[in-house]
Parts: structure tokens; C-alpha cells; sequence
């Protein structure tokens, strides 16, 4: 017999609301929600999850529905390669639509609140290919007006002018410190995060700036844990498990990590007592996770899908996959600052991840957004050789794929901010569809060129 989630039934009650998330997705429901239930004091430190995607719809997904009907609870199947472990995660207090700037306020009006995490993508930060606040956004700037402007109590929808939003009514209230914490694959998030958040500040009213300098931190984190999408068969599966009817069940690998750095200006959940690690600087951890899953993890979702491949795992069961991922790493592990044997350890244990047979992560998710991930996943390791004078052939192979995934081999491109782009490359031969996204990375480099362009010959030769 079949039933449904609510917390009267689970016997744990909503913790009090000490944290707010922005984008409450897959990731954050495996990761921090998973360890804020697992920490020592897990009975304080209660989330409010807001979906954080700009749009004037209420709903992003069922799954964000589920939170609602089941009162925050919902079910993650930690996917072990010798079979499921399923927990029913209870640290999401109380869930909230994307739009709904009322709660927003009140609740970074409440001084019990003292910190604000997210997940919201790389591209959700509205950031120009220099790192500012991309004031060329229109949605953006539009936002930002109408808060310039006194209209305080309208809805706002990208996560710069809501963080702003929440920090004017925190203000406002004398509601004391608050600390963000974004959680996204973005290098030194922190202070991305603190980035665009003064320029958006400044932009709306800039004596705020000298009240976020006395009350508000900005933590720097690398996050892990491989969270795919939830598939029907996994729902039928765990339903048929634990007899429990969940359309907000989450699925991850059993791995986690967690490094944080910064301070955090009013406390945090005793998130060490389930293994997260605080240190003085986060960017070697960082870089190592950067650079070598996830740029793989680019690499094989733009090489792969030409040999007709869908997910990591038989990607990485390819022997010709398995070369380019360790040709890659070869490359680009000169440009992170460990201990050789840290590295090579690293690279084992990510291979071991990457052959669970039980995930099924999709490449088609991984290749979302390239214009924001190859710049910092891949980019840095041509820089580096070519410094020195040579060419990273490792590195160059994610580049070729990415040129046949913007043609149109693969899975559809999925990237908001490579509509030009995609057009460039699909209007000529493939030499020029090469030099089109070399100068959309800022490569200026005929050797690198020449490499690109027969890699992606290749791999065209080999298309199944
Ligand atoms: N899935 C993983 O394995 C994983 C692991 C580590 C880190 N992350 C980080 O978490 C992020 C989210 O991944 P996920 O698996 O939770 O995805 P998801 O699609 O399940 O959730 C993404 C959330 O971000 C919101 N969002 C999307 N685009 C936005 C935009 N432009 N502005 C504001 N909000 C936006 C969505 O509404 C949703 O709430 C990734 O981009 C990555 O930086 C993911
Ligand atoms: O989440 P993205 O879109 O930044 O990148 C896709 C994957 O590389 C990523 O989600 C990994 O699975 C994750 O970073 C593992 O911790």
C-alpha cells in the first residue's frame, strides 16, 4: 500500500527558519539539505526554499509542488553501486514560490534568519564575461529599476536584484548579520557572489554598500555531490522500495564533499559533525574539483553524444572516451596547486564515480550552459601551455566537441547566452565554426586553432 509524505506521520517537526535558499533544485536538496539534516544541532537550523528560476510562472516543477503537499519532506535514493539507500530528508522547513517577494522580505527581515544560500546556476548571477553584473541584461536592469525607484513591494526575478530586495528589508527591519553562502560551480563564489551584489546595490541605492560592509559575509565553498536528474524509472523503483509515492524524490551518488571558507557573521549549522571541512583558503579544493570532474564531465558531454553516447557512465566505459578523459586530466592537473599524489588519488576516486553503474547521469544535463562553463573548466589550461609556449592537446578535445555540440551534434543546445554563437557556427565550414568559438573564448592562437579543427575532424569521422 502506497502512501504520501507529511510530517505528522514522519514524527520530526519543521526546525525553526534560520537559512534561506534560492533555487531550491536537485543539488541543494542532496547536498546542503542533506548535510544541514544530518548536523549535530540539526533541530535549529530549519530552510526556507524559494525555486529561483525568472519567471512570472508560480511553479517551476512538480517537484517544487511536492515540497508544498509534503510539508518540506521528500525522499533521497543515495544510488550506491550495490543498491539504493533511500532517507527522508526533513530539513526543509517551509517552501515557497519564485516569485513571492512577501515571504522573501519577511524573512530576511526576521533576525533568527542568518543565512542565504543558493543554487541558482552559473547563469543566474547575471554576470558579464568579466565577472561584473551585466548591466546589458535586460531583466536584469529592469528589476533593478523598479527597486531604484521605491516600487519595493513588486516582484523581482533575477537572483542579484532578490538578494538586494531581501538585504534593503533586512536593513530596514535592523534585523542584524546575514551570511551568503552560494553553492554554485563557479570559482571563489563568495566573492563572485559579493561581486554583483554591491554592483547591484550601488545600482539601486549605494548607501547600502556601508551597511553590507558592517553586516554581511560571504563564504566561498566548493560543493560536490553528483545529482542527476530523477528519472520515471527511479520513481517507480522507490516507490515500489519504501511504498512511498514521492514526486519530489531526489537521486545522488553516495560521495560528498563540502570545503567552505570565510565568515560566517552569526553562525552555521555544526555542518563539520558530517564531514564539511572549513579552511583558510578553499581555491586548491576548488580548482582540483573545477577543473578535473567537471571538466571532464564538459569534455564527455560534448565528445561522447558524437559516438552516440547518452550518459557518463557509458561514456566512460568507451575506451575512446576513457583516453580523451585521461589525456584531459593530464593536462589538467599541472594547473592544480596539490601534492602529486593528492591529484592522482583524486582522478582514481573520480573514475570509480564515474563507473557506478548504478547512476544514469545524463550528458544532456552537464552540457547545459557551456558558454558559462568552458571559460572556467577548460579555458584556463590553453591559457596556461600556451604561456609556455605549447598546446594543450588534453584540453583542446572539450573545445572540438563543444564546436559539433553548437552545430548540432548531440543533445539541443541549451544555453540562453549562445544564440549568436550558434548562429556564427552553423553559417559556415567547420574551420570557421573553430575561429568563431576560439574568439568567443578570448583565444587568439593558429596552433590551438589547427588542434581544435583536427579533433573535430576526427571525432566528426567517427560519428555513429
Ligand atoms: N547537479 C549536480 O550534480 C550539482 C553538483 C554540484 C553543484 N551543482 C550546482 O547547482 C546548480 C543547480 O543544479 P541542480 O542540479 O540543482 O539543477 P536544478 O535544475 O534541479 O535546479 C536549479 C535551480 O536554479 C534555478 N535557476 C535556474 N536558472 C536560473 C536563473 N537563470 N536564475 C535564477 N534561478 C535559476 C531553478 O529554478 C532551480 O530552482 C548547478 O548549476 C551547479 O552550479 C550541481
Ligand atoms: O551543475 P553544472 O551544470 O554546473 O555542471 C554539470 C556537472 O558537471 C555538475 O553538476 C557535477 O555533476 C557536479 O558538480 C558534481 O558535484
Amino acid at each position: 500500500m502506497s502512501r504520501i509524505l507529511n510530517r505528522a506521520q514522519d514524527g520530526r517537526p519543521a526546525a525553526p527558519i534560520r537559512i534561506v535558499h534560492l533555487g531550491i533544485g536537485n543539488f541543494t536538496r542532496a547536498h546542503q539539505a542533506w548535510y544541514t539534516e544530518h548536523a549535530s544541532d540539526a533541530d535549529q537550523w530549519g530552510i526556507a526554499g524559494f525555486p529561483g528560476r525568472t519567471t512570472l510562472r508560480p511553479r517551476v516543477s512538480p517537484r517544487d509542488d511536492a515540497l508544498d503537499a509534503q510539508e518540506g519532506l521528500y525522499q533521497l535514493d543515495i544510488q550506491a553501486p550495490e543498491g539504493d539507500r533511500v532517507e527522508v530528508i526533513s530539513s526543509i522547513s517551509a517552501s515557497f514560490r519564485s516569485h513571492d517577494i512577501e515571504s522573501w522580505m519577511t524573512l530576511f527581515a526576521d533576525p533568527q534568519v542568518v543565512i542565504v544560500t543558493s543554487t541558482i546556476t552559473e547563469a543566474g548571477y547575471c554576470r558579464n564575461p568579466q565577472g561584473d553584473l551585466d548591466l546589458g541584461n535586460p531583466e536584469l536592469i529592469a528589476d533593478l529599476d523598479k527597486l531604484k525607484s521605491g516600487q519595493l513591494d513588486e516582484p523581482v526575478f533575477t537572483g542579484p536584484a532578490k538578494f538586494v530586495r531581501g538585504l534593503l528589508a533586512r536593513r530596514a527591519a535592523g534585523a542584524g548579520a546575514i551570511t551568503f553562502v552560494p553553492c554554485d560551480n563557479v570559482p571563489e563564489n563568495g566573492t563572485m557572489a559579493e561581486t554583483v551584489i554591491r554592483q547591484a546595490a550601488d545600482y539601486v541605492d549605494a548607501s547600502l554598500l556601508e551597511w553590507i560592509d558592517e553586516n554581511v559575509g560571504f563564504v566561498t565553498t566548493m560543493v560536490d555531490r553528483i545529482t542527476p536528474h530523477t528519472s520515471e524509472e527511479d520513481a517507480a523503483r522507490v516507490a515500489e522500495l519504501t511504498g512511498i509515492v514521492d514526486p519530489g524524490l531526489v537521486v545522488c551518488e553516495p560521495f560528498a564533499e563540502w570545503v567552505l571558507a570565510g565568515e560566517f557573521k552569526a553562525g552555521h549549522p555544526d555542518w563539520e559533525s558530517v564531514g564539511a571541512k572549513f579552511v583558510d583558503d578553499v581555491v586548491p579544493h576548488e580548482m582540483r574539483k573545477l577543473y578535473l570532474l567537471n571538466g571532464s564531465h564538459s569534455l564527455m558531454a560534448y565528445c561522447a553524444p558524437v559516438l552516440g553516447l547518452e550518459t557518463v557512465y557509458q561514456a566512460i566505459n568507451d575506451p575512446r572516451v576513457l583516453g580523451w578523459v585521461n589525456a584531459f586530466w593530464d593536462d589538467a592537473v599541472q594547473q592544480v596547486p596539490l601534492p602529486d599524489a593528492e591529484k592522482q588519488a583524486y582522478r582514481a576516486a573520480l573514475l570509480e564515480r564515474f563507473t557506478n553503474p548504478r547512476m544514469k547521469d545524463q550528458l544532456a544535463r552537464i552540457a547545459a550552459d557551456g558558454t558559462q562553463k568552458l571559460p572556467i573548466r577548460i579555458v584556463p589550461h590553453l591559457k596556461a601551455f600556451a604561456a609556455a609556449g605549447k598546446v594543450a592537446t588534453g584540453a583542446t578535445r572539450p573545445v572540438a566537441g563543444w564546436v559539433l555540440h553548437l552545430r548540432g551534434v548531440g543533445a539541443p543546445v541549451n544555453d540562453a547566452a549562445a544564440s549568436a554563437l550558434v548562429n556564427e557556427v552553423r553559417s559556415g565550414d567547420l574551420d570557421s565554426a573553430v575561429h568563431a568559438v576560439l574568439r568567443f573564448l578570448q583565444i587568439d592562437d593558429e596552433q590551438i586553432a589547427a588542434t581544435v579543427l583536427s579533433q573535430a575532424q576526427e571525432m566528426e569521422a567517427m560519428r555513429a
